[in-house]
């Protein structure tokens, strides 16, 4: 394919997807790569930089990626006439399969709609797969942060988070509230005059495609159990649904049996003979569950907007934001990214923690099956932490460590593996 900016690699093959959704990875894959704006512009070679190190040193040679830089964001609007979002990225993302991005910044309250949203959207990368781990040594605000590790399975294509909203005092809010109150009888909305409103769409099959990913990574890693969060109680039809259908899912696809009358289900790991047990906390309780009982928790699977506030939450758990990684999944395409955002005062610094996005490429490599260089990738991080040679946001919390900028933990990294 041709295309406008893009500069495909002169060396590297593309990979491919098998019909059984197996991935074709051949020795040299050319990869596309968002650098990101903000931070983005500081973690995204570091990032590279630590991979091809990791690949090198697994490998020696036999292997290798070659990046191709797509663009969204800022740096595209300024190569594409003002296009922050150009149809050639997505195009290059489905064809090549496999793709890691920086964070993009998305203004509040007006403005264009979220980018990472929309490439979640136009991918459809219904799953967001945020794996939630404590690094030895890292400082944490909890007392035994070792015993939360869990993996988050966030639904990534509805819900209330998908942006179906219409602003104040606009034709579509009025015509829409009118709807709700002349057609559907609805006399709950307080203030009808000068009021926002949006749309939160929960359907059976999103949710069940989210919850059988879900249940399937629980069985391939052999770990206890799935918890559904929800707010259920009070949005029935959408939240409470997901619950609901999410049991279902794991009585009928999984062989899953009542626990005790239910509503909990328990169902036998086929690989391994144990028990998984299914069960759900709702979502406001889940926040203080995670604090004080994390231990009783592993897999998770959450509607959009509750997995976009547990992402950040559990990463504080383990020493924040700044090592949170993270996976967007369709069937056939996977795009990495980081858990957090743009961290605009600290663009171009070379300050900030690089490591969620080294964790996000330490993901995607295990996607390839290049598991031996991921393992590179974490000796490295534990190395590093563990001889105190950190970046701004563990230094500040650590006793006796020493500060490092971006670039310098990403050579840390690379000294450790
Ligand atoms: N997927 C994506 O691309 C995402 C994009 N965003 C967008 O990013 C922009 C900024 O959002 P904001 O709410 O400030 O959230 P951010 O996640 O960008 O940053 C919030 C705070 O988290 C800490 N932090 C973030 N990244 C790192 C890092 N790599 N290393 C160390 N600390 C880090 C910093 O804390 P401290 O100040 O304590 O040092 C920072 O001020 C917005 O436009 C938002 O929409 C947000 C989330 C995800
Ligand atoms: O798109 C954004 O600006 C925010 C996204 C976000 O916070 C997330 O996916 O965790
Ligand atoms: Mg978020």
């Amino acid at each position: 394919m041709g295309y406008q900016h893009i500069k495909v690699p002169a060396e590297g093959e593309k990979i491919t997807v098998n019909a059984d959704l197996s991935l074709n990875v051949p020795d040299r894959p050319i990869i596309p790569f968002i650098e990101g704006d903000g931070i983005g512009i500081d973690i995204t070679p570091v990032m590279i930089n630590v991979v091809n190190a990791a690949i090198e040193k697994a490998y020696a040679g036999s292997k290798k990626i070659s990046w191709m830089e797509i663009y969204t964001g800022e740096k595209a609007a300024e190569m594409y006439d003002g296009d922050w979002f150009p149809a050639e990225t997505l195009d290059a993302i489905k064809e090549y399969a496999v793709a890691i991005k920086g964070p993009l910044t998305t203004p509040v309250g007006g403005g264009f709609r979220s980018l990472n949203v929309a490439l979640r959207q136009e991918l459809d990368l219904y799953v967001c797969q945020r794996p939630v781990r404590w690094f030895e040594g890292v400082p944490s605000p909890v007392k035994e942060p070792g015993k939360t590790n869990m993996v988050i399975f966030r639904e990534n294509s509805e819900d209330i988070y998908a942006g179906i909203e219409w602003q104040a005092g606009s034709a579509e809010a009025d015509k829409l509230i009118n709807y709700l109150q002349e057609e559907m009888g609805v006399s709950k909305i307080r203030f009808p005059q000068n009021c926002g409103i949006g749309i939160k769409p929960v359907s059976e099959e999103g949710t069940k495609r989210l919850v059988r990913k879900a249940i399937q990574y629980t069985i391939d890693q052999d770990l206890p159990s799935l918890t559904i969060v929800h707010k259920g109680n009070i949005m029935k039809f959408t939240e409470g649904a997901f619950k609901n259908w999410g049991y279902q899912l794991a009585m009928e696809e999984f062989g899953g049996e009542l626990l005790d009358g239910g509503p909990w289900v328990k169902l036998k790991n086929p690989n391994t003979g144990k028990e998984i047990i299914v069960k759900d906390v709702i979502a406001d309780a889940m926040l203080q569950q995670v604090l004080l009982r994390p231990d009783e928790y592993s897999v998770i699977a959450t509607l959009n907007l509750n997995g976009d506030y547990l992402s950040d939450a559990l990463a504080a758990q383990v020493g924040g934001i700044g090592i949170a990684p993270g996976a967007n999944l369709s069937d056939n395409v996977a795009l990495f990214e980081a858990t957090h955002g743009t961290a605009p005062k600290y663009t171009g610094q070379d300050k900030v923690n690089p490591g969620s996005l080294i964790l996000s490429a330490e993901m995607m490599l295990r996607h390839l099956g290049w598991n031996e260089a991921a393992d590179l990738i974490i000796n490295g991080m534990n190395g590093a932490i563990q001889a105190k040679t950190v970046t701004y946001d563990f230094e500040r919390l650590m006793e006796g460590a020493t500060l490092l900028k971006c670039s310098e933990f990403g050579d840390a990294i690379i000294k450790h593996m």
